[in-house]
C-alpha cells in the first residue's frame, strides 16, 4: 500500500524554478531517499506534502488523505523535522520540546527522554545559545517523539550533526523501520542513504530522473581499476589501447571504469610491467553525479 502519494505535482516560480509533474509514492514501511542537489526542488515537495504551500496542479496525499486541505488531521499522525527549524529563541531546548509535546496532545515526554539520550542532548540551555548540531537534535526529538506517529518526513535530518550522531541517526531510522514506520527523507549525504533506504528517488532542476531500488543502484556502480606501470610510456600506450581509461600525461597510472572486460584489461596490462594494481567500486556519490550531471534528463 502507499502511504505517501505525490501525484504529478507542479509548483512553478518562474524562471525555471520549483517542480515539475513530479510524481512517486512511499510504500508502507519503506525508507524512501530523496536526492538532488541544492535547488533541486526537495524542500518545494517537501512543503507541499507539509501542507505549507499548495501546487499549482496536482495533488499529495498521505494515508489518502489530501496534503493541504487535511494537513490537521494528517499531522496528527505525522513526524516531520524541518530543513531550517524555526525555534522560539528565547526558550531553553526543554522549554521547546516541552511545547512541541503539548502542541501534539502528548501525555507524557518518555519517548522523547530515550531519544535524548540517545543523541546525547542537554537541552537545559537557551535555544539561541545552542549549535547548530544542538538544534538539529533537537528537531530530532520533536519530529520523533510521537510514539504513535506512523510515518516520518524529514528534510535534511542530519545537517550539523558529526559522524556520530550520523551513526545514531541510521540507528533510529533502522530501529523505527523495524517498527513498519514510514519514511521519506531528503539528504546530500550518500552513506546515511545507502545504510537506510529501501528505493532512491532522484530530482533535478525541478524534474524527477529516476526512483530505484537500492539494491539495483548499488549493482549499477560501476569497478574502477588503477594500474601503475614502471614506465611512464608504457601507461600511455596501455591507455591508447584500452577505452574509457583515464591516462595522466607524463604519469605511470591508468584508471579505468571495468566491467565484462576485466579479463581483457588484465590479459592487455600483463603485456606491459605493472608495479601495483588497485581495484575499488564507484561510491554510490560517483554514481549518482550521472543523475545530476548534464544531460540527465535521457
Ligand atoms: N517561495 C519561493 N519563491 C520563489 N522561488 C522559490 C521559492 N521557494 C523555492 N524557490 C526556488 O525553487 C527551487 C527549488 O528550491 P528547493 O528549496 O526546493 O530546493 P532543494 O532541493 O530543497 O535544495 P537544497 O538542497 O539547497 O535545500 C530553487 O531554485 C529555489 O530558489
Amino acid at each position: 500500500m502507499d502511504v505517501i502519494e505525490i501525484n504529478h505535482i507542479t509548483k512553478d516560480y518562474g524562471q525555471k524554478r520549483g517542480v515539475f509533474d513530479v510524481c512517486f509514492s512511499v510504500k508502507e514501511g519503506e525508507v524512501l531517499g530523496f536526492l538532488g542537489p541544492n535547488g533541486a526542488g526537495k524542500t518545494t515537495t517537501i512543503r507541499q506534502l507539509m501542507g505549507f504551500i499548495k501546487p499549482d496542479s496536482g495533488s499529495l496525499s498521505i494515508l489518502g488523505r489530501d496534503c493541504f486541505r487535511e494537513a490537521g488531521r494528517i499531522q496528527e499522525s505525522l513526524g516531520y523535522l524541518p530543513g531550517e527549524i524555526a525555534f522560539i529563541d528565547s526558550m531553553s531546548g526543554m522549554e521547546f520540546i516541552r511545547f512541541v509535546g503539548k502542541m501534539k496532545k502528548m501525555k507524557n515526554l518518555g519517548r522523547a527522554e530515550e531519544l535524548m539520550d540517545m543523541f546525547e542532548l542537554n537541552p537545559s540551555g537557551k535555544l539561541k545559545k545552542m549549535s547548530k548540531g544542538m538544534k538539529q537534535k533537537i528537531g530530532i526529538v520533536c519530529a520523533f517523539m510521537n510514539p504513535a506517529a506512523d510515518t516520518f518526513i524529514l528534510d535534511e535530518p542530519t545537517g550539523g550533526l558529526d559522524p556520530l550522531m550520523q551513526n545514531r541517526f541510521v540507528e533510529l531510522i533502522l530501529s523505527e523501520k523495524k517498527r513498519g514506520k514510514t519514511i521519506l527523507m531528503s539528504s546530500h549525504m550518500f552513506e546515511e542513504i545507502e545504510r537506510t533506504c529501501d528505493r532512491a528517488a532522484i530530482i533535478r532542476k525541478g524534474k524527477l530522473v529516476a526512483v530505484e531500488e537500492m539494491e539495483k543502484l548499488k549493482e549499477g556502480r560501476k569497478k574502477i581499476i588503477e594500474v601503475t606501470f614502471r614506465e611512464a610510456a608504457m601507461a600511455e600506450a596501455f591507455a591508447a589501447e584500452v577505452p574509457k581509461a583515464s591516462y595522466q600525461i607524463g604519469g605511470k597510472r591508468v584508471t579505468a571504469e571495468v566491467g565484462k572486460n576485466l579479463d581483457s584489461f588484465i590479459k592487455k596490462a600483463g603485456a606491459y610491467t605493472v608495479v601495483d594494481l588497485e581495484l575499488r567500486t564507484q561510491s554510490l556519490e560517483e554514481f549518482f553525479m550521472h543523475f545530476y550531471g548534464e544531460g540527465a534528463e535521457q
